[in-house]
């Protein structure tokens, strides 16, 4: 036998080697996604999620995104991983309590497209309609479907967020991509909305409708100064109204005081909802 045949034959039996092992690993992947959704099965009893029609917790799910890009490594690309989970997690959502996702694609469908099929995957129906007022209706008229649309839309008058100020309405529940990086390959920011979670929702950034009669030269500053943020504002009858982001545990009540010490009339505040804070990957 000469040389170059035997490195050859030595190559082939490594590479199967290899194979095998991929093959291993591939069935005990299967195997613990069948023990998973023996898992699931029994979560649902213990939920309920057949009474409430909902089966969103948020906050666990930001959490496990939290742990799995602290915890990657290797020559996989974190968005695969992060793809992944997302799908295995949206899908085992969905099969315990089916909903189907409806998208603004008033700014073109193809980002807001991928960002659904990255986050929700393609066992989960889409559904795009023309505008965030729209995504907002269907949502209330559904049993249990989410809603997608971009945080930083521009309106001059009759914002989005003045139709989540009823109790009852749906309200944002999370923003994604819940890890944050420059790169992202479905990046487009999103707010998520649902009808209300009840003592499902994470309170880590609370989200406030404000409405006031006028604004003064200093009331960015009164906001800023209980650590609130505006995010958008837009023109309502008799005044204006505006999103404002707080931290949960100062809470939308610091909002309503900071607002009446600006002196800019009447004010209204309702809470619109709440997301975990972004995990900003550096
Ligand atoms: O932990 C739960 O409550 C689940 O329903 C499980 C699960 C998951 O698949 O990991 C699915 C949906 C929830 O949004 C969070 C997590």
């Amino acid at each position: 036998m000469s040389a170059p045949e035997s490195i050859e034959k030595t190559d082939a039996a490594r590479l199967a080697d290899l194979r095998q092992n991929i093959d291993r690993i591939d069935a005990e992947m299967h195997g613990l996604l069948i023990e998973r959704s023996e898992i699931v099965n029994a979560l649902i009893a213990v939920k309920g999620t057949r009474s409430s029609g909902q089966a969103f917790r948020p906050g666990r799910e930001a959490d496990m995104m939290r742990r799995l890009a602290a915890r990657h490594r290797g020559i996989l690309p974190l968005d695969t991983a992060e793809n992944i989970w997302r799908i295995i997690i949206s899908t085992f959502t969905y099969v315990q309590a089916p909903f189907s996702v409806h998208a603004d694609i008033s700014a073109g469908d193809g980002p807001m497209r991928d960002s659904a099929r990255f986050h929700f995957g393609f066992t989960v129906p889409y559904v795009p309609h023309a505008g965030a007022a729209a995504v907002i209706d269907a949502v209330a008229r559904s049993q249990g479907d989410l809603g997608i649309f971009r945080p930083d839309q521009k309106t001059a008058v009759n914002p989005w967020w003045e139709a989540l100020r009823n109790p009852d309405a749906p309200k944002i529940i999370a923003r994604l991509p819940f890890i944050e990086r420059p790169d992202h390959p479905a990046g487009t920011p999103l707010y998520v909305v649902s009808k209300p979670l009840e003592d499902a929702a994470v309170r880590e950034t609370v989200l406030v409708a404000a409405r006031v009669e006028r604004w003064r030269e200093d009331t960015q500053q009164a906001l800023a100064s209980a650590g609130a943020e505006i995010t958008g504002s837009a023109g309502v009858e008799g005044g204006l109204s505006l999103l404002v982001a707080i931290d949960g545990a100062t809470g939308s009540e610091a909002v309503r005081e900071a607002l009446e010490h600006a002196r800019v009339g009447r004010v209204e505040v309702a809470e619109i909802g709440s997301h975990a804070n972004r995990f900003q990957l550096s």
